[in-house]
């Protein structure tokens, strides 16, 4: 198992084949005694949307976590064209309710990759999460306790901790599974401007209209790449009926 990463990138150089942020080949991964994913080629393009999809259990959040470098590949490569450490944002559920944290310090923990867990912020690190903050529309949110905001509020909070990284890669585990149209909403238009403003994105969703709105997009079952490309020609309504038909 490999994994490489390119010195010098360049998004618009595109004469060796279209810009990747990511590039699999041959990966395979899973737990201990509990292959997951067998065999990807894949690539993620850079400045883009990915959404992965597939079926519960096709190994959507083991792909997520092998692109945040928490799982190791058994086999293949994995070549990373970027040069910082991806931030990662996951499952709400997967966060408990009863952590003692509260928004601002949920948020701010997104520095600790630059400054230490637990050390002092600096000012900088201070007005980077007063912008996150604001940027999110949760600034008002920042003195309550995490498990005491909604679904949606909360989910806001992990994402801003993950932008408090400040990656130009952000992984995000269904980041809008349960939470109302509106929430759902403002989440994908604030997924769309990351890209513009030049962070690759790329979500794990069951949500198909997020799906969909994505740039690219990789579908998963029992672990292997069934489809790669364009969410308009990968998720037609026949393909979406196929991929959740139970076996
Ligand atoms: N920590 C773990 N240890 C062992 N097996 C695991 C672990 N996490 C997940 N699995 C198994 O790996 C397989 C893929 O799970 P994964 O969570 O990656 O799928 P998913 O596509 O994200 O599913 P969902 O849509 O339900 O979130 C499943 O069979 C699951 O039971």
């Amino acid at each position: 198992m490999k994994i490489m990463f390119k010195t010098h990138f360049s998004p618009s150089a595109a004469d060796d084949g279209p810009a990747f942020r990511i590039r699999l080949s041959g990966l395979s991964a899973g737990y201990p005694g509990r292959p997951v994913l067998h065999q990807l080629d894949a690539e993620i393009p850079a400045l883009a949307a990915t959404a992965l999809v597939g079926p519960n259990g096709s190994g959507k959040s083991t792909l997520l976590g092998v692109l945040a470098g928490v799982i190791r590949p058994t086999a293949g490569e994995l070549h990373s064209a970027g040069h910082r450490p991806p931030a990662f944002v996951p499952q709400r559920g997967a966060v408990g309710d009863t952590l003692p944290l509260t928004v601002r310090q949920t948020v701010e923990m997104g520095r600790w990759g630059i400054r230490g867990p637990w050390r002092r912020l600096t000012r900088h690190d201070r007005a980077a999460v007063d912008s996150i903050m604001e940027r999110l529309g949760i600034a008002d949110l920042a003195p309550r306790q995490l498990g005491e905001v909604s679904g949606g509020q909360r989910q806001r909070a992990l994402i801003a901790q993950g932008l408090a990284q400040e990656s130009d890669l952000l992984l995000l585990d269904e980041p809008t599974t349960g939470l109302d149209p509106e929430a759902r909403a403002r989440i994908a238009a604030l997924l769309t401007e990351l890209v513009t403003d030049g962070v690759t994105v790329v979500q794990a969703t069951h949500d198909l209209d997020a799906a969909r709105s994505a740039d690219a997009c990789l579908v998963l079952c029992e672990g292997r790449l069934t489809g790669q490309g364009h969410p308009g020609e990968l998720l037609t309504p026949e393909a979406v009926a196929r991929m959740w038909q139970p076996v």
